[in-house]
């Protein structure tokens, strides 16, 4: 079942800041409102005379039409779509264990009722699955979220929602923003990263499609890294996928750009599997990059007011780095999506292309217009402009020179930027001379540096001109240089006046969503495959001039990447450079000479690093644990990334052993090297998380490469020192109930079978004294366990015990059994949300009947229970004096 624990007091202040839906006010009145009355913070009261956003933007409007993405008869239908608030969608998960009751629940019961509310003139339905989404598992609903929180009428489905959302049997996400990761192609043993991926939406689907073929008690090979550079943000990524109770899951906090690299040789490993292991390289990567977001208008009208086209145009640069760095990690034959909320060519289509000509015939974009045939898509251009500071721009030489550092070649549709022809080659190397002799007579101090290789300008700096007449004729003639160097092979007449660029690049293949096709936000998605290793060409060259024009320090290009690719917290040392940026791919290791004669040997060349890291690298990973006898090794775990607690293995034998016998957990479920905790300090942990197999051994890697990981969170939390101050329970560690749907096959001790009418009550009232249950065979074997905490599953059809399988569709939960009664740790919501489904499921009454509650007084004992708990947990009381 789902997590449904309680939220942090960080992560309750940044749900408030998130910007979820902010139809409902205009932030300036809030803000003035919450600075004058802090303590009343009602929506209503806040602002009382609620205003609508502005949906105007002439900026907006003049950009778009300029660049064709809608044709001319289109515009007003595409205008009005925008206006209107986004209708709610959300998703089934599909690893929920009551995914089919809900959406039984939505066909049977809430599409017919719904259908009740809608005016019906023109036949729409109040809610309906998406078509294009597999399984029926993700939902539109024809209500705004306003109306839904606004319409009396629809309270029940709006409860709804909001009660599976919190308990993580359902997800609430704009419609196209699932589309995605459905173009991933995801199976079961892959390794994933997710490069910016708060607040997490598409990290908890990729994690439903690696769980999808789950057997009880089993974790899939795969695995994901979601990874965003707002540690704040990460923090919501964390309390979204904790719904998901995945093992397989490591969140980490980096620059995507930036993203390290781990690669080590482990002498003793020559196998493929020992190969896959030194190296840190995915099969997919999703680059759903940050972007000004205009695709999300409807849901976040605020946009209207600040759209302007600068903001696209600086955040290109930042788009192909992250793409970039997502290929450089991508393993040879592995998919990888870039995609955006925004309308924008140029953080849309102008990336793509810049990322297929830095990557020449390494990646493709591919065609994927089979895939997914119901999503209503649009080409991606071929031909785009630039907007800057009021002017428009088709073609790199119509940049104005004091702008060349802000508008890039990369931004214009053509392919051939820097590729010269001879008459302009030549040109080039006049304007060259011209330079040299203005240097040499005025000597000004120029530095202008250019090379040509063939028809290539390889690099133009003219970095230090000066504000004198001649430095303004010199840089004309700079002017020229770079005019010259950006012409294209592809520019077009258009009606026989203005040129515009098309690129060669098959862009066609990108889609487009657009929000008057389907009713939806829009999006902009591309798929690449990775056929062969990144190499240096000089295409992917170019960019340094870009880079040195704009003073930029880290060079992008991929094998260059390496040098500058630890984020700023990480201490880089002399030898990271030594380190080749392309990690070795599976086809490169297929035997095991291989290795050793690859072209790009990052394995062998990751020995080199420093000093404190071979010690490192000596060290076993037990070593890493909370038994480690190297002071040193642990000081360097503690000081790696500051304010982050460390990762370290559970190996304490004498608690793990009491963790095992406790629960009777059979030897076949792996503990050893499996169990992790953020403290080096064995006496104070409080959480030990269980990890997959895939997550340990990035974990592993991660220690061999000295931790450059920065890892926020890591694992299924698993069992949680139990804070109850009755001494008598043999085990100082309760289950956590994420944890116990995996763990649950695997117990043989302190587990009950209660029958419905039991199991109900305990939800009921949370706390039952011995006597009062109404199974004879439960109540004396509830009063027999040993003290301390326990797992009561729900025995359907009341089943003999020795009879009962358990496996991820049995319904159970964590107890606590006390001298005189059983108590659930389960949070209210949750235990509310399990016993709605359970009458739905069984069609029995929620509640007792009243001669059941007169005959066992339930109710009044479980009062008087109930104010002797001594709750450790808000979610999760443990009983204290019982
Ligand atoms: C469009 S949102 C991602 C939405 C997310 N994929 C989801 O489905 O929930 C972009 C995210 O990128 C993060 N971000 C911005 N710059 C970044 C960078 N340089 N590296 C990594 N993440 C970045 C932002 O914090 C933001 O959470």
């Amino acid at each position: 079942m789902g997590g449904g624990q309680k939220r942090g007091r960080t992560q309750r202040k940044h749900f408030k800041q998130n910007r979820e839906n902010v139809w409902k006010h205009n932030n300036v009145r809030n803000d003035a409102a919450k600075k004058t009355r802090p303590s009343d913070l009602s929506e209503e009261n806040i602002n009382p005379s609620w205003q609508p956003f502005a949906t105007q933007n002439t900026g907006f409007e003049e950009y778009y039409k300029e660049q064709g993405i809608i044709s001319e008869n289109e515009w007003e239908e595409f205008m009005s779509v925008l206006r209107k608030p986004l209708p709610a969608a959300f998703r089934i998960n599909s690893s929920g264990q009551f995914f089919r009751d809900i959406l039984s629940q939505l066909e049977d019961d809430f599409m017919k009722s719904l259908e009740a509310e809608m005016d019906n003139e023109n036949e729409i339905e109040a809610i309906r699955p998406l078509p294009w989404y597999p399984g029926k598992l993700a939902w539109h609903s024809n209500f705004s979220r306003m109306q839904l929180r606004k319409n009396q009428t629809l309270e029940r489905f709006h409860e709804f929602l909001k009660q599976e959302n919190e308990v993580g049997n359902i997800t609430r996400q704009e419609a196209v923003s699932m589309v995605p990761p459905l173009f991933l192609d995801v199976l079961p043993d892959h390794h994933i990263l997710d490069m910016c991926a708060a607040p997490g939406s598409k990290t908890f689907q990729l994690l439903e499609m690696i769980h999808q073929l789950d057997k009880p008690g089993l974790l899939p090979n795969g695995l994901v890294i979601a990874n965003d550079v707002d540690v704040q943000r990460c923090n919501l990524l964390i309390h979204q996928t904790k719904r998901m109770c995945s093992a397989n899951l490591i969140v980490t906090n980096h620059e995507a750009q930036h993203f390290p690299n781990c690669s080590f040789k482990n002498c003793t490993e020559n196998s493929i599997e020992g190969a896959r292991k030194s190296i840190l390289q995915f099969d997919r990567v999703l680059c759903d990059v940050p972007c000004t977001g205009d695709g999300t208008l409807r849901k976040a009208p605020d946009i209207w007011r600040k759209w302007n086209a600068g903001m696209g145009n600086g955040l290109h640069r930042l788009q192909v780095e992250i793409a970039m760095r997502g290929i450089a990690l991508l393993k040879v034959g592995g998919r990888i999506v870039y995609s955006t909320c925004s309308m924008n060519p140029v953080e849309n289509e102008a990336v793509v292309a810049e990322v297929l000509r830095r990557s020449g015939d390494s990646v493709e974009l591919l065609d994927v217009s089979t895939e997914l045939p119901e999503l209503i898509r649009r080409p991606g251009l071929k031909t785009w402009k630039i907007r800057d500071r009021g002017l428009w721009l088709a073609s790199y030489r119509e940049v104005p020179s004091h702008r060349r550092s802000v508008i890039t070649p990369s931004m214009f549709p053509s392919d051939q930027s820097f590729k010269l022809n001879q008459t302009e080659c030549d040109n080039v190397k006049e304007d060259i001379v011209a330079i040299d002799a203005v240097v040499g007579t005025e000597n000004v101090n120029l530095k202008v540096n250019l090379k040509i290789t063939g028809n290539t300008v390889e690099e133009i700096n003219c970095d230090d001109l000066k504000n004198t007449e001649t430095a303004v004729g010199m840089e004309e003639a700079v002017s020229n240089v770079h005019e010259a160097s950006s012409i294209s092979g592809s520019l077009k007449d258009v009606d026989g006046e203005t040129k515009v660029e098309v690129s060669s690049y098959p862009l066609d293949r990108c889609l487009r969503i657009v929000p008057h096709d389907q009713n939806s936000g829009a999006f902009f998605i591309a798929v690449l495959k990775k056929i062969s290793p990144l190499q240096v060409t000089p295409e992917n060259q170019t960019n340094q001039y870009t880079k040195r024009r704009q003073k930029v320090p880290r060079n992008l290009n991929e094998n260059f990447e390496v040098e500058n690719a630890e984020p700023s917290e990480y201490v880089p040392d002399q030898h990271h450079h030594n380190l080749v940026e392309e990690p070795l791919d599976d086809s490169s290791i297929s035997d095991k000479s291989s290795i050793k004669t690859t072209e790009v040997e990052p394995i062998s060349q990751s020995m080199q690093l420093n000093d404190k890291e071979n010690e490192l690298e000596e060290v076993e990973p037990s070593d890493f644990g909370e038994d480690a006898k190297g002071s040193k090794a642990k000081l360097q775990i503690q000081v790696k990334w500051r304010g982050v607690d460390p990762v370290v293995f559970f190996r304490e034998k004498s608690i793990v052993d009491s963790i095992r016998s406790f629960y009777g957990i059979c030897e076949s479920f792996p503990l050893d090297g499996h169990l992790v905790t953020r403290n080096t300090d064995a006496n104070h942990v409080k959480r030990i998380y269980y990890i997959s197999k895939s997550v340990h051994d990035i974990l592993q890697l991660n220690f061999q490469v000295g931790q450059r990981l920065k890892i926020t969170s890591l694992g299924l939390k698993t069992f949680e020192r139990q804070a109850s101050k009755d001494s008598s329970s043999l085990c100082a560690f309760r289950l956590s109930s994420e944890g116990l749907p995996l763990l649950l096959p695997y117990i043989s001790k302190q587990i009950l079978h209660a029958s419905l009418l039991d199991f109900q009550h305990l939800l009921q009232y949370r706390t039952i004294k011995f006597p009062d249950f109404v199974n004879a065979d439960f109540r004396e074997k509830a009063s027999s366990l040993m003290p301390g905490c326990c797992v009561v599953t729900l025995n359907e059809g009341n089943k003999p015990t020795h009879e009962i399988l358990l496996d991820a569709s049995t319904i159970a939960i964590v107890c606590w059994k006390g001298k005189t009664n059983l108590s659930i740790m389960v949070s209210q919501l949750d235990a509310q949300e399990l016993r709605e489904r359970l009458s739905i499921r069984f069609a029995t009454e929620v509640t007792m009947s009243e001669d059941e509650v007169n005959n066992s007084n339930l109710e009044a004992e479980a009062k008087m229970i109930s104010a002797n708990i001594n709750s450790t947990e808000e979610s999760e009381a443990v009983p204290a004096n019982n």
